[in-house]
């Protein structure tokens, strides 16, 4: 069981059992909707913790590598069935952990049902080629091996969906996993390592252990026994574990941030892109690395649009995500509360106008969590901390563009490269932003977050270490290439 003398203790998942730390302590998963609320408790772990884990990966890794791909499918399409019937269940502890609306918090886990069943099938695709070797007598092929045992470490923002796009590929393909969960977001992913425990996964297949990112995500950058490491999270924090991983000549593939564009420009359908800016930069209250960061519209639509945008805007209901009609919930946690107010009072300083927002909103409960107004500044420069940096919050800035090249320019002015869209009717303009735009996401009339599982997955520039995840892109990490030459 989880949860340890009935109490709301999640336990970490060590070798297919679930053990307390060695350190006996153990840390408050909050309600961002009503601090006063803990949602549940997790383990503070320590190193040996650690260890426990992956020397158990390493011991359950060596019988799962040599299971068919499809009898470990078989494993991901039963965690599916489960994680399917415990959707309501895992949703709302997302909801009561970070905040996201429940009607979000749904979604995002029927889409790690999704992922799960797409990987599933994934043992069963081909997995290399046959190449024609100068020697006419003998056969040359490609196979993929697994890696062995690989680290996970994930943030807050999709507490179902990053960690399963992680763990359902390295699975799939005969590694052995060790988790490390957002802390904000532990109880959620014990939930998930319950649907993998029900699913009957050989011991010590997966397994989790809660902590500190400085102690437990750190280690494991640094251990030895852990062959490669999958992170999402900030830029700060990517660098130090990819550093750490390439030190001691592991694998390793990075995540991070987003200052995300939308261009806007004179011929686009208004209405439609009023309504994805709003999607793409104040759902999950603007807290993804997809989520839409800067509007860059051209000055001939430029009034026109603001106005349909604020008076958008103005609809939006901010309120715990478990109340029916709320459309926005709190920030995730008080750090970024804080973060996001000291990025608001940073653009009013440095000289943007404030057009919409910036405050707590007014009213009862509200001071009970960590509510922010949806945010918009405007006379907003290239050279403004809110346009260069990652706010990670529900806060927008207007940019004006002479021309749909300058837009384009003004776009590209910045040193993350996740996901950029356009609204035009114009082929050219379109053309021109899909080969003009250094992004690893480009979107044409629709909003700048929004991932689909089976397509690849990352940014250039400082966005990510270059790598993709999702989709069949998955394969090229998870395992390594083998070239067979075979004469008899
Ligand atoms: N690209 C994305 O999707 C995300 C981007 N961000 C960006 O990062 C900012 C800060 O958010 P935050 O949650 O602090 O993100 P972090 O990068 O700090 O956290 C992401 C994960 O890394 C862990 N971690 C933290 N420090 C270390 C370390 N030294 N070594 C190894 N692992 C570590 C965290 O653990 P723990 O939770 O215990 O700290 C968490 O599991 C946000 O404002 C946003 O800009 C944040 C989340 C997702
Ligand atoms: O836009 C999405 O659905 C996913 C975004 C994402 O991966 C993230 O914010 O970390």
């Amino acid at each position: 069981m989880t949860a340890m003398n009935g109490s709301s203790t999640y336990l970490n998942y060590i070798g297919g059992t679930w053990v307390p730390s060695r350190t006996g302590e153990r840390e408050a998963s909050i309600n961002p909707a009503n601090k006063q609320e803990v949602v549940g408790y997790v383990q503070q772990s320590a190193l040996p913790d650690l260890d426990d884990a992956v020397q158990a990966a390493a011991e359950a890794q060596k019988g799962w590598k040599r299971l068919a791909g499809s009898a470990r499918g078989d494993y991901l399409y039963k965690a599916a069935a489960i994680l399917e019937r415990r959707l309501d269940e895992v949703a709302t502890a997302m909801t009561k952990e970070m905040g996201k609306t429940l009607q979000e918090a749904k979604g995002e886990t029927a889409r790690g049902v999704a992922i799960l069943r797409y990987y599933a099938g994934e043992g069963m695709r081909s997995v290399g080629e046959v190449i024609p070797s100068t020697d006419s007598e003998a056969l040359m092929f490609t196979t993929r091996v697994p890696l062995g045992v690989v680290g996970v470490i994930t943030p807050w923002n999709f507490p179902v969906a990053i960690p399963l796009w992680k763990i359902a590929p390295a699975l799939v393909y005969g590694n052995s996993v060790v988790i490390k969960p957002a802390s904000e977001t532990g109880v959620t992913c014990a939930k998930l390592m319950e649907c993998f425990e029900e699913a009957g996964l050989p011991p010590g297949v997966i397994n989790m252990v809660f902590g500190s990112g400085s102690v437990i995500g750190r280690g494991i950058a640094e251990h030895p026994g852990i062959h490669a490491l999958s992170f999402t999270g900030s830029n700060a924090v990517g660098k130090t574990i990819g550093q750490a991983a390439l030190a001691r000549g592991a694998k390793y593939q990075l995540e991070m941030g987003g200052k995300n564009p939308v261009v806007v420009a004179p011929d686009a359908d208004l209405d439609l892109a009023v309504e994805a800016t709003v999607s793409g930069g104040l759902r999950s209250t603007g807290q993804k690395c997809t989520a839409t960061s800067r509007v860059i519209i051209h000055q001939d639509i430029y009034e026109p649009f603001k106005e349909r945008l604020l008076q958008r805007i103005a609809q939006i209901k901010i309120g715990n995500g478990m109340q029916d009609g709320v459309w926005m919930g709190p920030c995730a946690s008080e750090r970024q509360f804080n973060t996001v107010q000291a990025y608001i009072r940073k653009g009013v300083e440095e000289g943007a106008r404030l057009l919409y927002g910036g405050s707590i909103p007014e009213g009862i409960g509200y001071t009970e969590g960590y509510f922010i107004e949806p945010t918009v500044f405007e006379n907003v420069t290239s050279d403004m901390t809110i346009a260069r940096e990652e706010i990670f919050g529900p806060v927008l800035v207007l940019m004006k563009a002479e021309s749909v090249e300058e837009a384009l320019r003004l776009a590209n002015d910045t040193e993350f490269g996740l996901s950029a869209s356009i609204f035009t009717s114009n082929i050219g303009a379109m053309l021109g932003f899909i080969q003009g735009m250094d992004a690893g996401l480009v979107r044409i009339n629709a909003e700048s977050a929004g991932v689909e599982l089976q397509a690849p997955f990352g940014g250039m520039k400082q966005s990510s270490s270059h790598s993709r995840e999702q989709g069949r892109a998955a394969i090229e990490f998870f395992t390594a290439i083998k070239t067979v030459f075979v004469k008899s």
